[in-house]
């Protein structure tokens, strides 16, 4: 229970928070030292919402008007498929980027814009997360992306203490928030919890809940709702989408507002509600809870009906008439009176400074969080580390014994080179495929939610896995060298791993292009089958560039597989001047190192412009993916 204030208290004998620990928790309800000028008010008037999908779509939020006071706790309810999602994303300026919002919403007078991040917190319907940080963890770095420096770290840490206690998280604060499936998890109600916590972080004005108490039990749903009357108890104002409510957390709400087909068919106070619905003639049976009554009442296939039979539609009519609606219209006007006169501050702080600082501030901690959580799943990084290190072993001692200088010798080395750099090809190019789509939901609410840039997710990405990357491609090259007894020389041995960590590095960039480029793995991994194809047939190993048809001799050029393949022959052979042509018509035998590489049209000439290209490539695939990404968040 919150000591400074008696009240926290739910009204139906909720206490807002289980006190689970001897721990002070005032952060929620630490009254208001702001004054009016600090308040945050949402008013919409009129507000419409379409979607712009080729095919048509009719409106799916019609001329709505409402408002959000400063310190009110709203349920937003409504029939499945009503339109509550669509106009809380509108109102929270999150709408997906197939939509079109008209209508007038202002924030503290001002048109809503992307201001509404630094005021606004939004809890998603399903939370996501990085499953193998802990609570604690989780919380820390999102401190770190919301408040950017703006926190020194004991301010931090307190803050994270306060909100763990809470949300009656402190006992689970270094359990891993885990997935299903992963033994040791949070559960579904404490996952709620957390995405709470997270969101009160940055300390919001408003916060909107889509379905905070789905999946919950009463008892952790009542919790919720009392911690969100909590919360605004400290100034903030909620809005909440809910599903049938029992009676007693139905009346914890300052007020409802019901739709239906997406209009208003009532927004007053949950106890004026059963009366309005009377006065239209509207009974409640007394097996129904208010909330079940009031949703049977606007649903199309309505089971609830009294002596008159209303249609939602003609209920919404009504509405317009009504007194209700008046005294609506009286506080949207108020609140924008008050708006221009002053009353509310428009210039609203911002919650990070910008700057090139904070860029890289905000780049260190999602690299970080990426490196928890790859470094964190043994069944990711040490099996693939794991598996690398048995296929080294297995070609280094398959070929310990067959490098030598005479011709067998030779068709060994190019053996081992191709295997070299299809294995640093492949494995990583499929690995890649799942990363985007798998991170791509929780990145599109981050940048929605102006937490980050699409560069910086995609840089993060790429500098977190970097280490691994390094670790993989290293161990394999240096156990094939080694057992293989490739060529004994400094040069050979640093342009041959070089060009390995290379082509690693260049296959990681095509698989996030890739990745960025189709929706799905199964879609990415149907076109990059193909391509595969490409790289294998214009290695250089298998047949001559100049060979090949004059119309397909660009395909090379988009191959890392024949640059890397001449680099690594040019480091295996240059100097080489004497090869044994026992056995072997002298014709056909080769009898340097230059004869070698010239079967295949290599030249040690080509050695810059082989790195060069790689590089090139390199950068190539990036931007591309970088590209494709922004592309998709854009549209999404
Ligand atoms: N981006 C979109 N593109 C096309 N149709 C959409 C989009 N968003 C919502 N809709 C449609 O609008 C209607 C309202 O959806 P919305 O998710 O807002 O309903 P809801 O009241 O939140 O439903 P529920 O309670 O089931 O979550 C649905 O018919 C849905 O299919």
């Amino acid at each position: 229970m919150d000591r400074r204030n008696p009240d926290s208290i739910g009204t139906v004998g909720l206490k807002s928070t289980p006190p689970d620990n001897d721990f002070n928790c005032n952060y929620l309800a630490t009254p208001t030292k702001l004054n009016g000028e600090e308040h945050v008010a949402l008013v919409w008037r009129n507000v419409r919402v379409s979607c712009t999908l080729t095919g048509g779509c009719s409106y799916i939020i019609r001329d709505v008007s409402g408002a959000l006071q400063p310190g009110s706790l709203v349920a937003l309810m409504g029939p499945s498929g009503a339109g509550k999602s669509t106009l809380m994303t509108a109102l929270a300026h999150r709408s997906a980027a197939n939509t079109l919002v008209s209508g007038s919403i202002l924030l503290n007078g001002q048109h809503v814009g992307p201001s509404m991040y630094d005021v606004s917190g939004f809890i998603y319907q399903d939370e996501l997360f990085y499953a193998s940080i802990t609570v604690s963890e989780h919380l820390h770095l999102m401190a770190h992306l919301k408040l950017g420096r703006s926190l020194s770290a004991p301010d931090r840490n307190e803050l994270v203490r306060e909100l763990l206690c809470r949300t009656g998280l402190t006992k689970c604060a270094h359990t891993r928030i885990g997935e299903v499936g992963q033994g040791k998890t949070l559960s579904g109600g404490e996952k709620k919890r957390l995405a709470f916590a997270s969101e009160l972080l940055s300390r919001p004005k408003i916060l909107f809940c889509d379905e905070p108490t789905t999946g919950l039990d009463s008892y952790s749903a009542g919790q919720l709702v009392a911690m969100m009357r909590d919360l605004t108890r400290g100034g903030t104002s909620v809005l909440c989408t809910i599903h049938q409510p029992s009676d007693e957390l139905f009346h914890m709400f300052d007020s409802v507002m019901l739709l239906a087909n997406g209009r208003v068919g009532y927004l007053g106070s949950p106890r004026g509600a059963t009366g309005y619905f009377e006065r239209l003639g509207l009974v409640c049976p007394g097996s129904s809870t208010t909330a079940e009554f009031l949703l049977k009442s606007l649903s199309n296939r309505r089971e609830c009906r009294g002596t008159k039979s209303l249609k939602p539609e003609a209920i919404c009519d009504r509405y317009l008439q009504s007194e209700q609606f008046q005294q609506q219209e009286l506080v949207i006007n108020s609140e924008i009176f008050l708006s221009q006169y002053g009353y509310r501050k428009r210039c609203l702080k911002r919650r990070k400074q910008d700057g090139r600082s904070c860029w890289f501030y905000t780049l260190y901690y999602l690299m970080k969080r990426n490196f928890l959580q790859s470094h964190r799943d043994p069944t990711l990084q040490y099996m693939k580390l794991a598996q690398r290190i048995v296929i080294a072993l297995l070609v280094g001692l398959c070929f310990s014994n067959t490098i030598d200088l005479t011709q067998a010798g030779a068709q060994a080395v190019q053996g081992i080179i191709f295997l070299i750099v299809s294995e640093n090809t492949f494995l990583p190019m499929y690995a890649m495929l799942a990363v985007f789509p798998e991170s791509f939901p929780l990145f599109l609410r981050e940048r929605k939610a102006n937490l980050y840039g699409t560069m910086q997710f995609y840089v993060a990405q790429i500098l977190a896995m970097l280490p691994f990357v390094l670790l993989e491609s290293l161990s394999f090259i240096l156990i094939v060298y080694y057992l293989a007894h490739l060529r004994p020389t400094l040069l050979g041995l640093l342009c041959t791993v070089g060009t390995s960590v290379l082509v690693m590095n260049i296959s990681l960039a095509c698989g996030c292009f890739f990745s960025t480029l189709f929706p799905s793995v199964p879609m990415a991994m149907s076109y990059l089958v193909p391509f595969d194809y490409i790289l294998m047939i214009t290695s250089g190993i298998f047949i001559k560039i100049r060979s090949m048809p004059v119309v397909l001799r660009w395909l090379p050029f988009v191959s890392w597989m024949m640059f890397a393949t001449e680099a690594i022959s040019i480091a295996q052979w240059d100097g080489i001047e004497h090869l044994n042509c026992t056995g072997v018509p002298r014709a056909a035998c080769h009898h340097s190192g230059e004869d070698v590489l010239s079967q295949y049209s290599f030249a040690r000439e080509h050695l810059r412009t082989d790195l060069g290209a790689l590089v090139g490539q390199y950068f190539l695939f990036h931007a591309l993916a970088v590209l494709c990404l922004m592309r998709r968040a854009n549209r999404s």
